[in-house]
């Protein structure tokens, strides 16, 4: 018997001598099916069959019927007809089949359940919050960003040469989201590091060097925000060949922006629109976020958002502040967004030690700042006030003291560590990372709860301890009861007779003070 009749015959008495024509005809065509239709056509022709053949003929055209109905090619047992399959052991199959279905699907919800519970324990661990559809589980380790998405090993090597050892809750959570595609809108405190979080899944995902347009689009509220960005971008991409760009005006005046390509544009929204029309952008961020929906930007954004017409791009907004009006403009833009919220919304960072000082007048908050210097004060200090003429009053009173002060035209020679006290205004309370500031005094008091939280935020970052101070006059005891909050909120000692004041909606608190001097002037002058 031939190899490839044998499993079909085993166990089949069968009458090749009657059959000798179709026999060979079936040798012929060696198919299986053609056998069992030949075999159902001679049960015509030869009437004197034997009852024994007749019950084989019975059971091929059963199989065959079956066969039919399942759709299936001949059954793989080799054993006698146990190959022709009776309709009742198709049926256990089917069964069987829908049962082991059953239980992988079974299998497999619990297996997400159980991912789920692990998520949610590892997110409450963390202080992450979120919320949206089957959002992407957080991060455990940097190691995940090779296991789960490709990450190339160069990217990792940046990041633990820079000391990112361990991805900080923001990182965690932003991350997977992003590079899952989905559009995000996340608050986190300052010095959290939400910068790398939008700008790593931007490494993993874009083409470097892609002359396609513009991969992505990072969004500052400030030139100098803008600036600090680059330079973090470019630590990050460092060895890599991604195109990472400035806008400036020099760039604005040079290029032909219908030319114009690079891998990450970082930008303030002026005039950004030109160069992002008709391009693929495929991240959009809006980092300080609310600062850049203030009523001023607030066209300008929405021209941008519109020239950003790629349907696939992945748009997301950061800030250590995100107010509710935020919140509902961001859900018009953005589809299917995830909302994260690490600790809790609109918090100043834990890291920061604050305390209020009653300073009486302003001659008494000059006073009280010199007092300071000579008892306790470690720079480096940042010292905010309300506009840049008290800037420089200040300035003028500090240099008499013979301090290493600076104004914020000179942020670079404070970065860099050669002057101790920068005197700044609120150009750069967002987002500017200057190493290691022991102490932020809020000279002037901050004229709302956000500029507070990003004014102390520039103290206390990436995990170090930092200390606040904010000097307080009469006129600025309506708007303790916040401050006094946010102190309670983030576990300094605050005064609860504050917290008892009325409240009192803050709208934009920058009275006109009196002139920073010591020098005695006559009474009641106030020098402009
Ligand atoms: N995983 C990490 N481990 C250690 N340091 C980190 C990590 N991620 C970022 N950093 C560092 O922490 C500092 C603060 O990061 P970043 O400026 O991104 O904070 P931020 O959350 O954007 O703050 P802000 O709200 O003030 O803008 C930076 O010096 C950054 O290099």
């Amino acid at each position: 018997m031939e190899k490839g009749t044998s499993f079909l015959f085993a166990g089949v008495h069968f009458n090749k001598k009657k059959f000798s024509t179709d026999f060979s005809r079936f040798q012929k065509k060696k198919e299986n099916d053609e056998l069992v239709e030949n075999l159902s056509l001679n049960e015509n022709r030869e009437s004197d069959e034997s009852e024994e053949e007749e019950k084989d003929e019975e059971k091929v055209r059963v199989k065959k019927r079956k066969r039919k109905a399942v759709g299936s090619g001949p059954s793989e047992s080799v054993e006698g007809f146990s190959v022709f399959k009776s309709s009742k052991s198709v049926e256990a199959t089917v069964k069987e089949e829908n049962e082991k279905t059953e239980k992988k699907l079974s299998q497999e919800k619990k297996k997400f359940y159980q991912q789920q519970e692990r998520d949610a324990l590892f997110r409450k661990e963390h202080n992450i919050h979120v919320s949206g559809n089957t959002v992407p589980s957080p991060l455990i380790d940097f190691a995940e960003l090779s296991s789960r998405y490709g990450c190339k090993a160069k990217l990792l090597r940046n990041l633990a040469d820079l000391g990112i050892k361990q991805p900080t809750p923001i990182q965690r959570q932003a991350i997977p989201i992003l590079l899952s595609g989905r559009e995000c809108f996340a608050c986190a405190p300052t010095g959290s590091g939400k910068t790398l979080a939008f700008v790593c899944p931007m490494l993993m995902k874009l083409k470097p060097a892609s002359k396609d347009g513009v991969g992505a689009v990072i969004l500052c509220p400030t030139r100098e925000l803008a600036s600090q960005t680059i330079r973090e971008c470019k630590k990050f991409a460092e060895g890599s060949k991604f195109c990472i760009k400035l806008m400036t005006k020099q760039l604005i005046r040079k290029a032909d922006l219908s030319k114009f390509s690079c891998d990450i544009l970082v930008s303030t929204p002026l005039r950004l629109k030109l160069a992002i029309r008709k391009k693929k952008v495929q991240y959009l961020v809006l980092d300080e976020s609310d600062k850049l929906f203030e009523l001023g930007l607030l066209k300008q954004i929405d021209c941008i958002v519109k020239a950003c017409s790629n349907p696939s791009i992945v748009r997301s907004l950061f800030s250590a502040t995100l107010p509710d009006f935020v919140e509902e403009l961001a859900r018009t833009i953005m589809h299917d967004a995830v909302r994260v919220i690490i600790r809790r919304k609109n918090t100043a960072s834990e890291n920061v030690k604050q305390k209020l000082v009653f300073a009486g007048s302003e001659e008494g908050k000059l006073l009280a700042l010199r007092q300071s210097f000579a008892e306790s004060l470690n720079p480096p200090v940042l010292i905010f006030v309300q506009s840049k003429e008290r800037a420089k009053e200040l300035y003028a009173e500090l240099l008499v003291d013979d301090i290493r002060v600076d104004r914020d035209s000179a942020v670079d020679n404070f970065r860099a560590g050669k002057t101790w006290v920068l005197i700044a205004t609120d150009v750069i309370a967002r987002g500017m990372d200057f190493k290691a500031i022991n102490c932020v005094i809020n000279y002037d008091f901050p004229d709302s709860t956000s500029a507070y939280i990003h004014r102390i935020g520039r103290s206390g970052r990436a995990g170090r301890s930092g200390q606040a101070i904010t000097l307080y006059t009469e006129e600025d005891i309506p708007f303790l009861r916040n401050i006094a909050n946010e102190m309670k909120s983030s576990g300094s000692v605050f005064p609860s007779w504050a917290i008892g004041l009325q409240k009192k909606k803050w709208k934009k608190h920058r009275p006109r003070r009196d002139t920073i001097s010591t020098t005695p002037r006559d009474k009641g002058e106030k020098k402009k």
